[in-house]
């Protein structure tokens, strides 16, 4: 039919990521007049792009995970998405009745796509229970959860982007914000307002917590030591990443010191540098095995079944959740990162990794090319390293001749 056609001509572009830099030139100019239109012209374009090279990936799910009733309704909020999107193609962006239309229509998809996490989590519980999992759907899936977050999340960002600088005004925006970018985000304000959050919940449910010593080291060129840190960001971003990352730091430190007396602080280095901004939260509480370190990153082993209604009010720090994979997702999105280091039986560092020129932080987005194609059509490679559970009939020496 015609969409499946218009389907693929989107799917054959690349994404065109963004930097930060871009979205705030561009978001400085849109406060006058005539950039709602150049908004316009580049999202009538991009966004079916950025939907139909992630709807080509869903497709190449595992058949059990495709078949869910879940990701049948995700599939389903995307197909929608995509048609109203593409009603814009040909509607020329010099009456500004199509431009407040688009801008409606965007709001609509948002406010569609708002449980997309949650029902896509569903649909992985639905096909554990019906199905079980084997190691390589449980890496396609992984794979494709990451690729598929992160699409989602650069897709509500251009939206954001453009219903704030161009949509209904809202009441408490921060007129220095463009967008829900801050061209000044103080890092340290952000670090203290998500450990106050995270205090209170943990106060709420283990009666304590942990306090929190910050240090700054301001050591870039063009600043002094004691000038507040501050970088482009987006501080909705920055704010997830630190409440995910203290909600686990004081949950490990009040677990591991629930008998004794006062809990050791929570330590937190906020460094500027040339190139990275780096918040690193400390902890002793107890650390993780490095072997497990991974599986705080899996998004099937924190698909955990829901604990009774009850049970989640009580257990606000209770699992891991898909917090810790999205939180990583955001810090790369704009080329950055998150790291955990542990000392199993003594404590974690966690590390957020920003970059501090707007220039370097461009959108990471996954692109639909061969590669990925081959990702979900190949099983694990054959192990090119010794392991011990290995025997090799080919090699196997045996020693008593
Ligand atoms: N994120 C995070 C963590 C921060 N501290 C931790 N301790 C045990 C397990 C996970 C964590």
């Amino acid at each position: 039919s015609a969409n499946i056609l218009k389907f693929e001509k989107y799917a054959s572009f690349n994404p065109s990521p963004l930097s930060l830099k871009k979205l705030l030139e561009f978001g400085r100019t849109g406060q006058k007049n005539g950039s709602s239109q150049q908004s316009y012209i580049f999202l009538q374009k991009e966004l079916p792009v950025r939907l139909a090279n992630i709807m080509k990936e869903i497709n190449l799910l595992p058949e059990n995970l495709l078949k869910m009733p879940s990701v049948q309704l995700v599939i389903s909020w995307y197909q929608q998405s995509f048609k109203e999107l593409i009603e814009f193609e040909n509607k020329s962006s010099e009456d500004q009745k199509i431009i407040e239309s688009f801008t409606s229509t965007l709001v609509n998809i948002r406010n569609r796509h708002t449980n997309v996490v949650e029902t896509m989590a569903q649909g992985v519980l639905e096909m554990k229970e019906a199905y079980g999992i084997d190691t390589n759907s449980e890496n396609r899936i992984q794979y494709f959860l990451d690729r598929f977050y992160m699409s989602r999340i650069s897709i509500r960002m251009l939206i954001n982007q453009h219903t704030l600088l161009f949509g209904k005004r809202e009441k408490n925006n921060d007129p220095r914000h463009i967008g829900c970018i801050d061209p000044n985000c103080n890092v340290l304000a952000v670090v203290q307002d998500a450990y106050e959050n995270a205090r209170f919940l943990c106060e709420q449910y283990y009666l304590a917590a942990p306090d929190m010593m910050v240090k700054t080291h301001n050591n870039s060129v063009s600043e002094c030591e004691t000038d507040p840190i501050q970088i482009a960001y987006v501080p909705s971003h920055l704010y997830h990443m630190l409440f995910e990352l203290f909600k686990n730091a004081m949950r490990a430190v009040t677990e591991y010191h629930s008998d004794e007396g006062p809990m050791p602080l929570i330590k937190v280095m906020i460094v500027k540098g040339q190139e990275d901004v780096t918040i690193k939260i400390s902890d002793q509480g107890g650390g993780i095995p490095r072997s497990k370190i991974d599986l705080l990153f899996q998004y099937m082993y924190s698909t955990a079944p829901q604990p009774a209604r009850s049970d989640i009010a009580s257990a606000p720090l209770a699992g891991y959740g898909y917090g810790l994979p999205l939180s990583r997702l955001y810090a790369r999105y704009f080329q950055g990162d998150i790291l955990l280091a542990s000392a199993e039986g003594y404590g974690t560092d966690a590390c957020i990794y920003l970059k501090v020129l707007s220039n370097e932080a461009n959108e990471v987005l996954p692109v639909y090319n061969k590669t990925a194609d081959k990702v979900y059509h190949t099983d694990i490679p054959v192990n090119d390293w010794s392991s011990p559970w290995s025997t090799n009939q080919r090699s196997f020496h045996s020693y008593t001749k």
